[in-house]
């Protein structure tokens, strides 16, 4: 049989439950091993102890559909770049598919419309800027709404969740609408909330169930609020599509979608742990804003330029991306012919899960792999350097068409606010939790800060 199964091991079921198989491949056929479980419940901790059984590429099923993971920077990239037009498809049968109709590029398969689509995608980030002083200047005049609001908190304790979430979600929003709403519009509050609540259903257990059980699918569960919250944000859109566009209007919206899905939780999700580990380290804030402070001697506001001679607030955010761990199992990929890889033979259709995780810590690549430690991305001259296998925005023909964009918001929003304000750890906060919740877009636990002016702002 291709495959011999056996069961490995049944643990709980619902609360945090999975049903877990393990099995094996046929050796025959693929030499390697296979085990089954479902990976939004498995955790990438699992994930790792996985491939220490059973190696760097091997098999687990998702329901019925069998899946092979990617653990380690060498697997992934002879799969996502140098096998990339193999190794570039979608899965198609997954609750976000359904919730989110294809037709735009982050679930579209591979095709030569995912790919008109992602050129449009790209082409439209350079024409509203990216690239450009006037993507940099949306984005510092959104760091300005940051300041006031974190003005008016000076000396109390301030949740930043939402305050990230929403100004990621605008400056994404400014390339995407004609019309702009403040953090407190209905319209601002509803589409950031329906964000939320829609990915915490893909990612939580209801989305497994969907995935895992498709008998389930019709039925009234709480899976099915997703459909509706997509279904209102459908209801409100409207086109601004002329006669001869390539594109129909859903493609538009499906694009809205996609972009704001893909550019608003991950970007909010690394801020959030920037700030975590800065309040937790506070002598790599103040050595950051030291050096801030000496590069932008005299200047009124930092420029994307300026990274190049800022060389430890650059390792610390690169530092902060390995810990964030923000898309840790990628998007699923799909293999798009019959292939094979380091010696495993993969059949058409076989869902690829790279575990981008596996990366951050792997031996070899890392001076300190297991802790925070900027010293990871600087050389002995204390300059700036990135190993190539720091790969968040993962690799390949599907690339996270918005690595630019993030890396820039990233970089202007953390450096600015660091100049004006200091973050401490509220008194009251309890000890720093830095173990981010799995997930499909990981985060990290919900914390408060405290904000002081520093005396030079
Ligand atoms: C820190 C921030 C971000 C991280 C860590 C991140 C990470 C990723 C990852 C891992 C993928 C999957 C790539 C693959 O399938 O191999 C992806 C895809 C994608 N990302 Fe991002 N992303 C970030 C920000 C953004 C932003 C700001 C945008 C907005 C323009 C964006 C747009 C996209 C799109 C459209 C795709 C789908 C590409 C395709 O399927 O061809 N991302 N991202």
């Amino acid at each position: 049989p291709f495959y011999r199964v056996h069961v490995y091991s049944l643990t709980l079921l619902f609360n945090y439950s999975i049903f877990y198989f393990g099995t094996e491949f046929n050796t025959d056929i693929s030499g390697g091993h296979i085990c089954s479980g479902y990976s939004h419940f498995i955790g990438t901790g699992e994930f790792g102890n996985l491939s220490k059984q059973y190696g760097n590429v091997h098999s687990l099923f998702i329901g019925s559909r069998p899946a092979v993971v990617l653990h380690g920077f060498k697997a992934i990239k002879e799969a996502l770049v140098n096998k990339g037009n193999d190794f570039s498809g979608r899965a198609q049968d997954l609750m976000v598919n359904h919730a989110i109709h294809p037709i735009g590029v982050v679930l579209a398969d591979y095709s030569s419309s995912w790919r008109e689509r992602r050129r449009f995608g790209l082409m439209t980030l350079r024409n509203y800027g990216l690239g450009k002083d006037s993507m940099e200047q949306r984005i510092l005049g959104e760091v300005n709404t940051l300041i006031k609001l974190m003005e008016q908190s000076l000396g109390t304790s301030i949740s930043p969740q939402l305050i990230f979430h929403s100004a990621a979600s605008y400056i994404i929003s400014q390339i995407l609408f004609a019309q702009q709403y403040d953090y407190e519009h209905d319209f601002t509050k509803f589409f950031v909330g329906v964000f939320l609540e829609v990915s915490k259903i893909f990612n939580g257990r209801w989305g497994m169930l969907y995935d895992s059980f498709p008998v389930l699918r019709n039925l009234p569960l709480p899976f099915r609020r997703a459909f509706t919250l997509l279904q209102i944000l459908s209801e409100n859109k409207t086109t601004r599509v002329g006669d001869g566009s390539s594109f129909s209007e859903d493609n538009l919206y499906s694009l809205l979608l996609d972009f704001h899905f893909a550019g608003t939780d991950t970007t909010a999700n690394t801020l959030l742990t920037c700030f975590l580990y800065l309040m937790s380290y506070p002598e790599v804030q103040e050595r950051c804003q030291k050096e801030i402070d000496e590069v932008l001697d005299g200047k009124d506001q930092v420029s994307f330029e300026d990274r190049h001679e800022m060389h430890y607030p650059q390792a610390v955010l690169h530092e902060v991306q390995r810990m964030a761990d923000v898309a840790p199992l990628s998007v699923f990929h799909k293999v798009t012919r019959d292939t094979e890889l380091m010696g495993f033979s993969i059949p058409k259709g076989t869902i690829i899960i790279p575990n981008l995780s596996s990366t951050l810590t792997e031996d070899g690549y890392w001076k300190d792999p297991h802790h925070f430690n900027p010293d990871n991305f600087l050389n002995d001259e204390g300059q700036f350097i990135k190993p190539e296998n720091l790969i968040p925005f993962s690799a390949g023909p599907r690339t996270c068409l918005g690595e630019n964009l993030a890396r820039m918001e990233l970089f202007l929003i953390a450096v600015t606010l660091l100049r004006r304000f200091r973050f401490i750890w509220p008194e009251d906060g309890g000890t720093p939790d830095l173990t981010p919740q799995f997930g499909t877009i990981q985060t990290p636990k919900p914390y408060r800060m405290k904000v002081q002016l520093r005396p030079t702002a």
